[in-house]
């Protein structure tokens, strides 16, 4: 049987959280774009883990579970002091990190559901922790826990920078948090899934998904993108630099998608954020030179800009430095992990396709002396 490269168009698994069909994403049946201009982050994450929106008591009482949670052991910050800081990426940091917690986490082996359940919920609340110590703590600044009376978003900036954001950066992170949230199956959660299919436990689901979101196909584009606008420079030089890397036959980074062909629908939210921040931070370079380059490629090749193009600018306008993009996209998409890996458990059976053998074959094995 002929193998399908990448497993594109293949359905592997039913699920009840994200869906994408005709280009329109949604989460358990509710539009990206309602979500987007209404919702609260922590609304979502309570939607995709319950299947329902929260009552005004459900929220706050999730809320509140969230912050008490977000503490981490001083063994994992002491951790996060000891590398190479000049060196280590932020995702290898967390990728490591998370693992770590699993090492102070009781239950972490416990497979009873509402076991499982707990530690989805530290973990959600523990990411943000990590991904914002590791960036202080490599600026030589000490980490800073969470205030009771902010928003998951507003915790995060206040964790990173030290002090309260403003309300429209709370606004646009949030936004970008939602968008962020879930995706179907994506690589990481199908990586997150395959994983917790063998009955492994769930911080090795999240440390595997994690590794699979840095790659720069999958979540690390966010910070490649940045990485390319920076080089380019200018609005002038947006469309001569393009046209050199497609003769060098580099990829665009941020632009196709594997299931969109018309278009991302989280990609325009972004753009309008990018338009807006850059305005007002004095960074409009980025988000002209962002529109050139999305016209040109979809003109030439065919290619609508996904999630992580715009992503690069709204951050950058956030004061956020480029390598912790690709944390903030896995402090948002933990959320939709940690879903597909409760639907997982909920109705498991091993995830183990086949390969189509093409090496050689009837090979006569030879003493090593003889070779
Ligand atoms: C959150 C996310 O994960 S969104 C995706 C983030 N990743 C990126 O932005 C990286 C850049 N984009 C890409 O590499 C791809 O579009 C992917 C990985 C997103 C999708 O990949 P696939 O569905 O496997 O498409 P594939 O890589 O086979 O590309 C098909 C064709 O389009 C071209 N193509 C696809 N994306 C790009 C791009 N960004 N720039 C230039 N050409 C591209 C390929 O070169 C290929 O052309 P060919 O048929 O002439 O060889
Ligand atoms: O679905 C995908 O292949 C990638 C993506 O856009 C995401 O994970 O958000």
């Amino acid at each position: 049987m002929a193998s399908t490269k990448g497993l594109e168009g293949i359905t592997a698994t039913e699920s009840t959280i994200s869906s994408i069909i005709d280009d329109k994403l949604t989460y358990v049946g509710y539009d990206i774009d309602d979500l987007a201009n209404n919702s609260s982050f922590e609304e979502v994450v309570y939607l995709l883990w319950n299947q329902k929106l929260p009552t005004l008591d459900e929220l706050n009482q999730f809320k509140s579970e969230l912050i008490s949670n977000m503490d981490i052991p001083k063994e994992v910050v002491d951790h996060l002091k000891s590398y190479d800081l000049s060196t280590v990426h932020p995702m290898a940091a967390l990728r490591t990190a998370v693992s770590m917690l699993g090492l102070f986490d009781s239950e972490s082996d416990v497979m009873e559901e509402e076991a499982n359940k707990r530690k989805a919920l530290r973990l959600q609340a523990k990411i943000p922790t990590v991904v914002t110590a590791f960036a202080r703590i490599r600026k030589g600044q000490e980490p800073v826990g969470p205030k009771k009376e902010l928003s998951f978003a507003a915790n995060f900036l206040y964790m990173m920078n030290g002090k309260n954001p403003e309300d429209i950066e709370v606004e646009a992170f949030n936004k970008a948090l939602v968008l962020h949230a879930d995706h179907e199956l994506n690589a990481s959660t199908f990586t997150a899934r395959v994983c917790v299919a063998t009955l492994s436990d769930v911080y090795s689901g999240v440390t595997a998904a994690i590794g699979a979101l840095k790659g720069p196909l999958h979540g690390g584009a966010n910070e490649r993108v940045m990485e390319m606008l920076t080089e380019i420079g200018s609005v002038e030089q947006a469309i001569p630099a393009i046209e050199k890397r497609l003769e060098n036959k580099e990829k665009i980074m941020g632009m196709g998608h594997r299931v969109y062909r018309n278009g991302d629908p989280r990609a325009k939210h972004l753009r309008e954020m990018s338009r807006e921040l850059t305005e007002l931070t004095g960074h409009s370079k980025y988000y002209d030179m962002s529109i050139k380059i999305e016209d040109y490629i979809k003109e030439n090749k065919g290619l609508p800009a996904n999630v992580d193009f715009y992503s690069a600018s709204v951050y950058h306008s956030l004061g956020i430095d480029h390598d912790v993009f690709t944390p903030i996209f896995a402090v948002s998409r933990v959320s939709g992990w940690l879903a597909h890996i409760l639907e997982q458990y909920g109705d498991n059976r091993l995830i183990r396709p086949r390969a189509e053998y093409v090496g050689p074959k009837g090979q006569t094995y030879k003493p090593i002396e003889e070779r």
